[in-house]
């Protein structure tokens, strides 16, 4: 190879994103890895998504450090030059610990970290409860009598819906649940289906952006802002004076999320091509059946069916409030992890580099809360185990307590803060506080 070696530009890179003709980076070198795609234990699907890019940070938080090295040697074709979003340094004692701690427990234990029975009960309780309180809203003669028993359903619903979010559509998109790519596709496919909002624009947020580059301004597009934004949530963000308290008015805006949500979809996917920094791949036949199946059939069953035996007003009545209550649920929970106080907001060098270890920084831009409720842990989705879904987000949810002591063991030897919170209410605040402070006039401004 030496002074042959062909390289490439990120731009280069990013051409090659198809099934035909898929490259991938990482750790600066450059694969190809077409043929190896219908073998891809971890779906097609999911390599398909990270055609085209240097995927170094999703690669090594979804595979054992050097277990994939000798598949990976066969396909090498090059070094990339340049990059288009930062970049990280090699895996510190600190992440190589942590790692290899957690893994050797669950071989040592003979447990498969990926499945839990637990999670078909959850799964059954939410979707009983998404029909029931469905069903009875519009179809019960003794609750669509009584406008409070259709209120309360519709809280119900809407409470059921950010479920779906928080645990089918969240546990497929970080392939948590079982090893089969199929019941993957399904389980994400309930998003499109049931919320109206689309699995696969969630995986460029979520598995693609918000995970590996967790509070990086640019590249977590869970805190993209446009300038001047309704919110300033990053300190090197410019203050407007819209920001002025706005600890007091943002958070009523959080029950818009859904439907922003919804539109957005559609302008991601098929009119600006990117969600913030990171880049929408060309959509496969699935893709685009779950993305518009499940737009239709959404707008069908909570709106168009109602609406032939209901009065158009209560249906729209009864729609906008369940689906405030999803949005509350679902922003306020993700507010809490790492739009708070004490947490980072790292940036790169000059050269793109973050100068911090991955995993280090994976704890650093989180904050759990709440780690002895067994309440708050089932109505998050575990959410409030966040640092642990950071670190290991391949693993089931009901894992995280049994975990948990293994990463806060290493990270106080490694001198690591592990920021959690003792209740929701206590996160909650810090991340009304982290509001108003950046809600305050700069100095000099
Ligand atoms: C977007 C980047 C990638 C993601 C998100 C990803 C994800 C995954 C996941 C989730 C699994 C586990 C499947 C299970 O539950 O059993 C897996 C397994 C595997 N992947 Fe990938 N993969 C990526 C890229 C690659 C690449 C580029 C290669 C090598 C050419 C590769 C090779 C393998 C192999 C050999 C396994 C089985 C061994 C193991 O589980 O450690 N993957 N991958």
């Amino acid at each position: 190879m030496g002074a042959e070696e062909k390289t490439f530009t990120w731009e280069e890179l990013a051409t090659h994103n198809t099934k035909g003709d898929l490259l991938v980076a990482i750790r600066g070198n450059v694969y190809d890895v077409t043929k190896f795609l219908a073998r891809h234990p971890g779906g097609v699907d999911t390599l398909l998504l990270g055609a085209g890019r240097d995927v170094t940070p999703v690669f090594e938080m979804y595979h054992e450090f050097g277990a994939v090295d000798s598949v990976l040697k066969k396909y090498h074709v090059g070094k990339l030059t340049t990059n288009e979003l930062p970049i990280f340094p090699e895996p510190t004692d600190f992440h190589k610990t942590v790692k290899t701690r957690v893994e050797g427990y669950f071989k040592s234990n003979g447990k498969d970290p990926k499945n839990r029975p637990e999670i078909w009960g959850r799964y059954f309780v939410i979707f009983a409860s998404l029909f029931a309180s469905y069903y009875a809203q519009f179809f019960v003669p003794f609750v669509v009598e009584r406008t409070w028993l259709q209120v309360i359903c519709a809280v119900i619903l809407g409470f059921s819906c950010a479920q779906v979010g928080l645990n089918p559509l969240h546990d497929a998109s970080h392939f948590s649940v079982t090893h089969n790519p199929t019941v993957w596709k399904i389980l994400g496919a309930t998003h499109d289906f049931f919320n109206g909002a689309s699995y696969l624009v969630w995986m460029y947020q979520h598995m693609l952006g918000h995970h590996p580059y967790t509070n990086i301004a640019g590249a977590d597009p869970d805190i993209s802002t446009s300038e001047p934004d309704v919110r300033r949530i990053k300190p090197h963000q410019k203050w407007f004076i819209n920001h002025l308290n706005q600890h007091m008015f943002v958070p009523f805006l959080y029950g818009l999320l859904a439907f922003k949500v919804r539109i957005q979809d559609v302008n991601i996917l098929y009119f600006v091509k990117t969600n913030d920094a990171i880049r929408v791949n060309p959509i496969t036949p699935w893709h685009t059946f779950a993305f518009w199946g499940g737009k239709i059939f959404f707008f069908w069953y909570r709106l168009i069916l109602p609406m032939q035996y209901l009065p158009v007003h209560k249906v729209l009545f009864l729609f906008v409030i369940a689906d405030m209550i999803s949005s509350y649920w679902l922003a306020l929970t993700f507010q809490a992890n790492h739009v708070v106080e004490e947490v980072e907001w790292p940036l790169p060098d000059e050269n793109g580099v973050i100068q911090k270890d991955w995993a280090a920084m994976q704890v650093e831009t989180t904050q759990d809360y709440a780690h002895d409720s067994h309440l708050w842990t089932s109505i998050t989705g575990s959410l409030n185990y966040q640092a642990v879904h950071h670190l290991f987000p391949n693993v089931s949810q009901h894992h995280y307590p049994e975990i948990l002591y293994i990463i806060r063991q290493t990270c106080s030897e490694y001198k690591i803060p592990y920021l959690v919170k003792d209740t929701f209410w206590q996160a909650f605040a810090s991340h009304l506080e982290h509001l108003r402070v950046l809600g305050l006039r700069p100095k000099g401004e």
